[in-house]
């Protein structure tokens, strides 16, 4: 679709009210021709002495119905502006938050905000005032040039030559707009992703010193949109100007013709006064179609970005009921020669395949960069493996709604987020109508209940932005509560108790393991202390499962465990100290 298309289509839904608009418009503007001759009448009137209440009544009609006239036309209009950005706006939102996950990984959220909140609103101006700007000008214009032709046919051909000067160089000056626009809202777009980049790190942007840095990045941004905005505005300026110069070169070709064309005989004094009356009468609808136009190409400039939100591709299946589970009994889930690469990068797992039996804990062992947490991503169908399946009680998932397979389980990320709002929020966040006892047990099992005890608000309190008035342990325990209260099919674990004390995490671990009696466990560590009593361990290095058994047949089978074991003092060994981050070598 072209650019102008999809401003349309932003229109059309609104177009009965955008023609009432344009016929509302042409009244008042007509309202306004009539009322000189009513004037003129009543005028006549007061000199003969004749009554002239019929004419001041006529003419206060017009004076009233005018304005009314342009107060609901220009009522109708802003209402539908913001009908229109309301449109576009929620159809962003919609999108953005159902985009496929490695779609969001390859685009700052800064930017994507941008789209929604500064792009949005010069498509609402172009699809409503812009557009009725545009059919008013284009109408009137046509008007006037029919009228000039029934007084003088010669002289319309002078007009319409100046004009199509004129608009030859109109066709050069807005294209100018639209592209400065374009640039323009990019630079916003950027200033967005800028800042949004600091404030998601602000603690890291601090204790590294690099305010100036990062202000420097950010108005690097402002200032390209800052020029981008002056060269626009040239052009802006610069289609005023066109517009008058196109008026007063009209008048005075017309003139120097007319005047030759009176001279000569061939025309009357009064067709000429007549014709250049309607020269004049042409500035306000070529005004019209000259700001009409440039809002439409500053329209055309964003609507680019907002259309290729709309074409980015979304999961359009986490919507709509899905029911409850067929079964609440734990399911076995299976990776069967699952290959996997994220974009541009070489394979991130290399033909994986194991099953976890109903109601069992596997964990996942292995360097760092191992492939982990990437078993995790495409459970939930986050990403789709390349080659292989994934099943769920034998079926592969890829044939499943997302809503579905995601509804199964309950996932405790790496980095256990928690979104700004309350603590009863988050721990509600997929489960709003959970009991009250459930809440409380859940909260007692991950030891949470005397810190909400010890709050002045309880559950009620604000964790702030990312849960950063919370320690890193309580926000674990959180993310796990939130896991254990939705009683899944499939728990997921993904570092789940890295950031507790040894107290806690003891105390989770048989929390885990209880629940285990309910639900399939899948989690990842790295301290293998919270791992040993697995029913499976799998040990995964560079994309693929090396080896699999139980903590002591590992111990006694495979080197990798057994040195990152004898690491962690797990077992006794005389091991050289070996890099476990992945990162050296
Ligand atoms: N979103 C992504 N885009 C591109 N590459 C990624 C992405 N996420 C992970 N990777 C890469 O895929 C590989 C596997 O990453 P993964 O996160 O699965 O490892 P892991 O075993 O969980 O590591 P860790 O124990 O450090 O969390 C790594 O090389 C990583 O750099």
């Amino acid at each position: 679709m072209s650019p102008l298309s999809v401003l349309f289509s932003y229109a059309r839904p609104h177009r009965g009210v955008l023609l009432a608009s344009l016929v509302l418009v042409l009244l008042a503007g007509g309202s306004g021709l009539v009322q000189p001759l009513v004037a003129q009448h009543v005028l006549e009137a007061l000199g003969t002495g004749s009554s002239a209440v019929g004419w001041l009544v006529l003419l206060t009609a017009l004076v009233v119905a005018g304005a009314l006239l342009t107060g609901v036309q220009s009522w109708w209009q802003q209402r539908t502006a913001e009908r229109v950005v309301r449109d576009v706006r929620r159809d962003l939102v919609h999108r953005l938050i159902r985009l496929r996950v490695p779609e969001l990984d390859r685009r700052p959220p800064g930017d994507l905000t941008a789209r929604i909140t500064s792009d949005s609103t010069l498509v609402q101006k172009a699809a409503t005032e812009g557009l009725v700007q545009v059919a008013n000008g284009v109408l009137t214009t046509l008007g006037a040039v029919v009228l000039m032709g029934v007084v003088h046919l010669g002289l319309l051909g002078v007009t319409l030559g100046v004009l199509v000067v004129v608009a030859v160089l109109m066709g050069f000056v807005l294209p100018k707009i639209r592209a400065a626009v374009a640039r323009a809202q990019e630079s916003v777009g950027a200033i967005g992703a800028a800042v949004d980049r600091v404030l998601g790190a602000v603690r890291t942007v601090k204790a590294n010193g690099a305010e100036q840095r990062e202000t420097d990045t950010a108005n690097q941004a402002v200032e390209r949109a800052y020029e981008a905005g002056l060269f626009g505005a040239r052009y802006v300026a610069m289609v005023s100007v066109l517009t008058g110069l196109a008026i007063q070169a009209a008048f005075l070709s017309v003139l120097g013709v007319g005047g030759a064309l009176v001279a000569s005989g061939s025309m009357t004094a009064p067709q000429l006064i007549a014709f250049l009356l309607y020269v004049f009468y042409l500035a306000s609808p070529l005004a019209s179609l000259a700001s009409g136009l440039s809002t439409l190409q500053q329209g055309l400039g964003a609507v680019n970005r907002i259309d290729e939100v709309s074409r980015m591709p979304v999961e359009d299946d986490v919507d709509g009921p899905v029911g409850p589970p067929a079964t609440t009994a734990p399911p076995r889930v299976e990776f069967d020669g699952v290959e996997f690469a994220y974009p541009g990068r070489g394979p991130a797992l290399r033909g994986v395949t194991y099953t976890v039996d109903p109601g069992t804990r596997t964990a996942l062992v292995g360097l760092s960069g191992a492939g982990k947490t990437t078993m995790f991503a495409l459970l939930q169908r986050f990403y789709e493996p390349t080659a292989g399946q994934v099943r769920i009680d034998g079926v592969d998932i890829a044939t499943l709604p997302r809503a579905e397979v995601r509804k199964r389980i309950a996932y405790v990320e790496q980095d256990s987020p928690v979104m700004a709002g309350t603590l009863r929020a988050n721990l509600l966040y997929a489960e709003p109508d959970a009991a009250e006892a459930d809440i409380a047990e859940v909260l007692r099992v991950t030891r949470l209940d005397a810190f909400v005890a010890r709050l002045e608000h309880g559950l009620d309190t604000e964790v702030g932005t990312r849960g950063v008035t919370l320690s890193g342990g309580e926000r674990q325990r959180l993310a796990i509560a939130r896991a254990l209260l939705r009683k899944p099919g499939v728990l997921l674990l993904d570092e789940a108790t890295a950031q507790l004390d040894a107290r806690n995490e003891q105390a989770l671990g048989e929390v885990v393991e209880q629940a285990s009696r309910r639900c399939t466990v899948l989690l990842i560590a790295h301290r293998l202390s919270t791992v040993t009593s697995a029913d499976q361990i799998l040990v995964l290095e560079h994309g693929l499962v090396r080896a699999r058994g139980t903590h002591d047949d590992l111990v006694r089978t495979d080197p990798l465990y057994r040195e990152l074991a004898a690491t962690q003092m797990l077992v006794p060994g005389d091991v050289e100290p070996t890099d476990i981050t992945g990162v050296a070598g």
